[in-house]
This record gives structure tokens, C-alpha cells and sequence, in this order.
């Protein structure tokens, strides 16, 4: 029905074109000498070559609409009842996002840009297996399934993980990353996963970090908190959190302080051009391919920013180098990876400038790695503690009944802070650091859920939306709930790893997990003690990032916890 009144009207507006001098609505054109001209196609060419005026070319345009709308008002009302019974035909009621004829899911897509995540887990929930297909307009090659459903997770990540490399396009998108870790596939990954794992769980390099850790908390982030109290300023938590786990990062990455948490907030560019490589990262995911290939052949917008950011991460990586082999000749002090990669320069079997790529390489992936994903961490679980203060006070009461034995808090003595293990995990369900993962199979597979996924269809995995999947958790899915980790003699109760996905899950996991608690188990240590904080700025949400930061930041004001508790008494 449709093929046949839209042939009729593409029959009629051919036959308007040539008869448009028989239209009755056209006679005040006819008799108009520039009307005239339009009828003639030589005339017409020479009219606007000479340049009619645009709103008599809007006003001719006009007339010959009304006109074709006045000559056939059937044909389209038939058209047009067509189309939208094609509509409401494609249209879901079920929640779930419509992928319509030629636009696929860019309406929905385009309604919920800002909020991605809760768009995400919305449809989930609603959707049969927690899974559904996204597809691109017409002639784009999107068609993503996306999942929330632990059975799909298991077999992806676990009992089918050969069939989900990285592979060439996640390298091609992820390329400021080169040949790390996060890139690589097959014999090269596996050697990089041995060395980085035998590096970050040898015992006097965890050592060394939890004592430089500690360092920096006490002539750092208590001096700068303290400050902030004085002062009663309006602060942003996350670019606090951020500055310092850029400098505790880079130092165990690198061996050197950078001086971000310095109390004049300085700009440290090797900072900024990360913040710029992944917010370029992020909207080469929402990007037409298309236009990115414009964007690279002329240098312009996000490729340009990526190849601005890669440089200054290049020069300060290599300044880094420069300086650790200067002092590494002499300098024992095991406490950083670069001192340790260096060390082992024949296993890795690279020299001169292909080692040094290596060394780039393997320490802007591991930047990238422990910086973002723990201040963002961070910044979510203070955010929660100012919405629940009776889990803070939980936490304040644990730290009180364990005190360090010495100055500071041993690794071991970080582990036995179950509670607190319990909260920051809890709050990791809910705001994964990582919040999606791109998986591209290499043979077409059938997931446990039901959705076939091949060679073109890629599938995003949302750990965001696991967390907060009913039929998984509970409920209470959307509530911050620590006691849910522990069972009933108070001690950790273990989640399956295909269900809390915030490390990943299977062969790829995360190498800096115990790392992560430890280094935020630190953090906590040294502020909620001492601390309060007051939410000052707006409503938290998940900025659009491949890591989950807040959009606008965590602002607050920072209060003194002996204060607080001196105004109580009196
Ligand atoms: C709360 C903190 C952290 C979270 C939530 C987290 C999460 C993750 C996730 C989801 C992945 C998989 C990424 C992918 O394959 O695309 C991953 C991998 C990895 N993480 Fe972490 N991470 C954290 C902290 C750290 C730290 C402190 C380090 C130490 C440097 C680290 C080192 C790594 C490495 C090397 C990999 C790559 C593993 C591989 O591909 O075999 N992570 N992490």
C-alpha cells in the first residue's frame, strides 16, 4: 500500500513539474514576468545565475508546495498515513529503544545522549535476557548488541574468551594507548600480563607503595583538607582525588611526584592531555565513522585534540625515562615499575628506540589504568558516605576498634578492614570506574541470552547496568547496601566475578585490584577520621567518558569530624 500511493505521488509531482503551468494556485506567477522565467529551464538557469532574490525564491518555492498540496491531497494523505502506520507498526511500547526504518536507533539515541548509562539500564531491565540490538541509520555499519546479562558475561570474558580479542579496531580506537597492555592480544599481551602481575604483587614493591602512599596522604591531602576547612571554601572532591592519584600512580609508574595535589592546584599537562585523550577516546564511540576519517584527513576536531594530547604524553613520558635511567644507575629502591622494566630489558628482548616505545607503552597503559579508575572510585564512595551517614559511621567505628599497630596502616592491616572492604565494594557495583566494555567476536557466536553476534555485530558489555539489574541483585538493587558483601558472621561474603564485573571478569581481569583497595582503603583511612564533608554543588551525575567521572565534579565543604563532634557535645 505504502509502494503504491508514494508511486503515485513521486508519478504526480513529475507530472506537476511539467504541467505546473496548468496549476490554477500558480496564476498570480504566470502573470508574473520573473514567474515566467521560472517556467522556462533556460530562463530559469539564466534568473538564478543572475541571482534571484531569496525570499522570492522562498515565496516561488512556497507557491508550488501549496499548490501540489492543493492538487493532491489524497495521494498524500495516503502517503502520509502510510508512513505513520509504518511508524506505529515499528514503534516499541515495551521499553525497549525502536530501531526505526533508515534512522535505526538515532531517535532514541539522540533523546537520551546525555543520560547514556540510565538509558542503558532502563531498556535492560525491560529488555528479554537483559540484551538488545542498537542499529546505526541506514548504510552505517552499527549494529551493537548490548548486554547487562551475567550468562552473556561468563561466556564472552571466560568460556568463550578466544573468540573475543581486542582485536584490530579496539587497538585502531584505543591507538594512543600503542601496544600496552589494554591493546594487545595473544602471545604479546600474555608476556606483558606476566610481567606487570609479577611486578605489582612482589612484596617489596607493595611495600615501597604503601609507604610512599602514606607519605603523600600525610604532607599532601591532610594538609590540603585541613586548608580547606580554614578557609571554609567550596572545593571539588573530584579533582582533588584526581590530582592525587595521578601523583601516587606516577609514582610507582614512574618513580616521581609531579606535584598535581600541590595547594595552588598547578596544570600539569601530562594531566590534562590524558583528560583530553579520553574524552576523545569516549566520542570516537559515538562518532560516524565517516567523519572521523574527515576529522583525520584534515587534521580537524577530536583528531586533532588526540594528536595534540599524544604529543605532550610522549615528551613527558620520555622525560620521565631520561630521568629514571640518570638516576637508576646507582639508585636501588624497587619502588617503581620503570625501575623494574628497565631492570629486565633482555627479557622483554627490545633495544634502543623499540625498547623505549615499549617503556612508553607499558607506562601510559598503566597510567591510565590505576589513575583514573581509583579517583573515580573515590569520588563516587564520599559522595555515598555524605548520603549514608550511619555506613560512615560504621566505618569510623572499624578504623577506631584497628588501629595501626605502627604510623601507618600495613598492607595486612589494610585487609582486615572488612566493613570498609565491604562498602567500597558495594559502591563499586553501583558506580563501576569502568563502566562499559567493547567486545567484537572473531566467528559468528550465539550468546547465552539468545542474540546471535558475528563478525559485524559488536557487542558493549554495560557494567553499569549489571550493578543495578533486579533479577541479579535483588530488590534492593538500587540501594547502597554494604552488609550485601558480608554474611552473618560479619565476613566477606564472595560475589561471582561474572556478576560484580567492576575488575572484569576471566583471563583479562585487573592486575591492580588488591593495589586499588589498598591504595583506597589509604585514602579513607586518613580522611573520614578526620573529616566531614557537605555536599555543596548540584545533583552527582555520570559524565559521558570511557571511565565514569562525575559531570560536574564533587563539590563540597570540608568539616572538621572534632569539630563536628565538640559542637555535639556542648
Ligand atoms: C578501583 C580501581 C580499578 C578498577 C575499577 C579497575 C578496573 C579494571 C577493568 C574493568 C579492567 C579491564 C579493562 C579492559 O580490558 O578493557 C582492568 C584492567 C587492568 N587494570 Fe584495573 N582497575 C582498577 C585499578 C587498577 C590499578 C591501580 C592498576 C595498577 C596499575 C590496574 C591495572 C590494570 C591492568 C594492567 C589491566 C589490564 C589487564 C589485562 O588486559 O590483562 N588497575 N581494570
Amino acid at each position: 500500500m505504502l509502494m503504491v500511493s508514494s508511486f503515485i505521488t513521486v508519478f504526480r509531482v513529475e507530472e506537476t513539474c511539467i504541467d505546473v503551468h496548468l496549476n490554477p494556485m500558480l496564476a498570480t506567477y504566470i502573470n508574473d514576468p520573473e514567474a515566467k522565467l521560472a517556467n522556462s529551464p533556460e530562463k530559469a538557469r539564466t534568473l538564478h545565475s543572475t541571482g534571484l532574490n531569496n525570499a522570492k525564491e522562498m515565496e516561488v518555492v512556497s507557491w508550488w508546495v501549496l499548490g501540489f498540496l492543493g492538487k493532491y491531497p489524497v495521494e498524500i494523505m495516503a502517503s502520509l498515513a502510510c508512513v505513520v502506520l509504518l511508524l506505529f507498526r515499528c514503534y516499541r511500547r515495551d521499553g525497549l529503544p525502536t530501531n526505526w526504518p533508515v534512522l535505526g536507533a538515532i531517535p532514541a539515541i539522540s533523546v537520551n545522549a546525555g543520560r547514556v548509562h540510565e538509558w542503558l539500564t532502563e531498556f535492560l531491565r525491560a529488555a528479554p535476557g537483559m540484551s538488545h540490538v542498537i542499529k546505526g541509520p541506514l548504510g552505517t555499519p552499527v549494529d551493537v548488541l548490548v548486554t547487562a546479562n551475567p550468562a552473556d558475561v561468563a561466556h564472552i570474558f571466560t568460556a568463550n574468551f578466544g573468540n573475543y580479542p581486542k582485536g584490530e579496531e579496539f587497538a585502531a580506537l584505543f591507538d594512543v594507548l600503542g601496544d600496552g597492555i589494554f591493546n594487545a592480544d595473544g602471545e604479546s599481551w600474555a608476556f606483558q600480563r606476566r610481567k606487570a602481575h609479577a611486578l605489582l604483587s612482589d612484596g617489596r614493591f607493595r611495600d615501597a607503595v604503601a609507604g610512599s602512599t602514606a607519605r603523600k596522604l600525610d604532607d599532601g591531602l591532610v594538609p590540603l583538607l585541613d586548608g580547606f576547612v580554614s578557609s571554609g571554601a567550596v572545593v571539588d572532591m573530584q579533582d582533588v582525588f584526581m590530582r592525587l592519584t595521578f601523583d601516587l600512580t606516577a609514582m610507582f609508574v614512574f618513580g616521581v611526584d609531579p606535584g598535581c595535589l600541590a595547594a595552588n592546584f598547578p596544570r600539569v599537562p601530562f594531566a590534562a592531555a590524558m583528560d583530553d585523550a579520553e574524552e576523545v577516546l569516549f566520542y570516537r564511540h559515538m562518532t560516524p565513522v565517516g567523519w572521523l576519517r574527515i576529522q583525520t584527513y584534515l587534521n580537524i576536531g577530536h583528531h586533532k585534540k588526540m594528536n595534540q594530547a599524544r604529543q605532550v604524553l610522549d615528551a613527558s613520558i620520555a622525560e620521565f625515562i631520561s630521568l629514571r635511567r640518570e638516576r637508576a644507575a646507582g639508585a636501588d629502591d624497587g619502588a617503581d615499575l620503570l625501575t623494574l622494566y628497565l631492570a629486565c630489558q633482555a627479557e622483554v628482548g627490545k633495544e634502543g628506540a623499540e625498547f623505549d616505545r615499549f617503556l612508553r607503552d607499558t607506562t601510559l597503559n598503566l597510567m591510565i589504568a590505576g589513575r583514573d579508575t581509583t579517583s573515580s572510585a573515590l569520588t563516587w564512595f564520599f559522595w555515598l558516605l555524605t548520603k549514608h551517614p550511619d555506613v560512615e559511621a560504621k566505618i569510623l567505628s572499624e578504623l577506631n576498634k584497628n588501629p595501626p599497630s605502627g604510623q601507618h596502616r600495613t598492607a595486612a592491616e589494610l585487609k582486615r578492614l572488612v566493613y570498609l572492604h565491604a562498602a567500597l565494594s558495594e559502591s563499586l557495583r553501583l558506580y563501576p570506574p569502568v563502566p562499559f566494555e567493547h567486545k567484537a567476536a572473531v566467528r559468528p557466536d550465539t550468546l547465552p541470552s539468545g542474540a546471535a553476534v558475528g563478525t559485524t555485530r559488536r557487542v558493549i558489555v554495560s557494567l553499569y547496568s549489571m550493578g543495578r539489574m533486579e533479577s541479579v541483585w535483588g530488590k534492593d538493587c538500587l540501594e547502597f547496601r554494604p552488609e550485601r558483601w558480608l554474611n552473618e558472621a560479619g565476613r566477606l561474603q564472595h560475589q561471582p566475578s561474572y556478576k560484580f564485573v567492576a575488575f572484569n571478569v576471566g583471563p583479562r581481569t585487573c592486575i591492580g585490584r588488591d593495589l586499588a583497595f589498598s591504595q583506597m582503603k589509604a585514602v579513607v583511612a586518613a580522611v573520614v577520621p578526620r573529616f566531614r564533608m557537605e555536599v555543596a554543588g548540584t545533583e552527582a551525575i555520570p559524565k559521558l567518558s570511557i571511565i565514569l567521572h562525575m559531570k560536574d565534579g564533587l563539590k563540597v565543604r570540608v568539616h572538621n569530624r572534632q569539630d563536628d563532634a565538640s559542637i555535639g557535645a556542648s
